[in-house]
């Protein structure tokens, strides 16, 4: 008949199907009992979450292996581990997860920009981030996850589509930023009437298909609020960061705010908010206007409990004949000047751990 030691022997190297490690590693075994006369092993397992379909996968495999080491009867007991636990293996799945979603490469670190409304600029500040990350010496790549308002690369002049090299997708660059977007794989700027899990899925094709090489960051342009695209992108990517975008209106900051709430209890941190369309500043009389209200981006980090990383006026970007890129500001632009401060801050604050 089975001993306590071999039945710990046995089920050992069995692993915990939510933390993707061995019983002996999580010390997932909490209890054996052997009854001799009725050749009867009862265990108490713990593991990362109880009263789902792997436990009971888990559940038929503790069975027959302790059966095919000599157990007539099994008896099994579930319970969940302490959270202590479960946070100290967590942070290492993270990033198999991650390092698995982008072929293995484990550098690459996250930013997610969202908003609480369309149209406060979410996209231009995703594409003059990026723009500032690069010129500061980071290797850089978009995702355009706005999958049904796709902008990017209308936004940055891309005519180009990627190409296809083996089994992998190769993003377009531009101005030496890698871009992927919803709009390369549509003909003639058709609407998208996919539902919420093939969007998910395609997001997921963005980095598993797509070959991004050695980047030091990847930001991708959430849609706007807090639907599927959005808790997609929380639960996908568990450690990305998060800037908020918003326009000064204490409206617009107040539902920026709900997009905020779904980061944090998401655990994901958020590095700021950017306050977009701050003022109109006339160039005649060097006035500031706040056209659209005033306080909103203070509120809003307030309530957020972060900080306003920078306020980007009303204000195109110069015209330029040689290259055609409608929403990228030049490095020596005022508000060009302004992502290089607030990519600066975005830097420091990634590189803080
Ligand atoms: N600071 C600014 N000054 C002038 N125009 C701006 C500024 N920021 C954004 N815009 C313009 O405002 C419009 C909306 O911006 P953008 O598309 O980036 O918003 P969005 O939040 O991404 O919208 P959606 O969620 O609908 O995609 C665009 O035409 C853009 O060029």
């Amino acid at each position: 008949m089975l001993t306590k030691e071999e039945v710990l022997k046995v089920l050992n190297p069995v692993k915990d199907p939510f933390l993707h490690r061995t019983l002996e590693e999580t010390g997932g075994i909490s209890e054996i009992n052997i009854k001799e006369d009725r050749q009867h092993v009862s265990v108490k397992i713990a593991i990362g979450k109880i009263n789902t379909a792997e436990q009971m996968q888990l559940q038929q495999e503790v069975v027959s292996i302790l059966k095919k080491n000599g157990a007539k009867t099994v008896g099994l007991r579930f319970e969940q581990l302490p959270d202590e636990v479960i946070q100290e293996f967590q942070p290492a799945i993270n990033k198999e997860k991650e390092a698995s979603l982008l072929g293995g490469n484990t550098k690459t670190k996250f930013i997610s920009i969202a908003s609480g409304k369309g149209g406060v600029g979410k996209s231009t500040v995703t594409v003059n981030l990026a723009m500032a990350l690069m010129r500061l010496g980071k290797k850089v790549g978009i995702i355009d996850a706005d999958i049904y308002g796709f902008s990017i690369p209308d936004m940055m002049g891309i005519d180009k589509r990627p190409v296809v090299r083996g089994k992998k997708i190769i993003p377009v660059e531009r101005f030496g930023v890698k871009v992927v977007s919803m709009g390369f794989f549509v003909e003639d700027n058709s609407p998208i009437i996919w539902r919420g899990p093939m969007l998910g899925k395609m997001l997921t094709s963005f980095f598993t298909e797509v070959e991004w090489g050695d980047l030091d960051y990847l930001l991708l342009d959430l849609p706007p609020g807090t639907g599927d695209i959005a808790l997609d992108v929380h639960e996908l990517l568990p450690s990305s960061k998060e800037v908020i975008v918003t326009i000064p209106h204490p409206s617009a900051a107040f539902v920026a705010a709900r997009a905020g709430q779904m980061a944090l209890q998401t655990d994901h941190e958020i590095l700021g908010v950017v306050e977009n369309m701050a003022y109109f500043k006339s160039e005649e009389t060097g006035k500031k206007e706040y056209v659209f209200g005033k306080g909103g981006g203070d509120k809003l980090a307030e309530v957020l409990k972060t900080k306003v990383l920078g306020r980007l006026p009303l204000m195109q970007p110069y015209e330029d004949e040689d290259e055609f890129a409608p929403s990228v500001y030049q490095q020596d632009h005022p508000i060009g000047q302004e992502y290089h401060r607030i990519g600066s801050k975005v830097i420091a604050k990634m590189e803080e751990e």
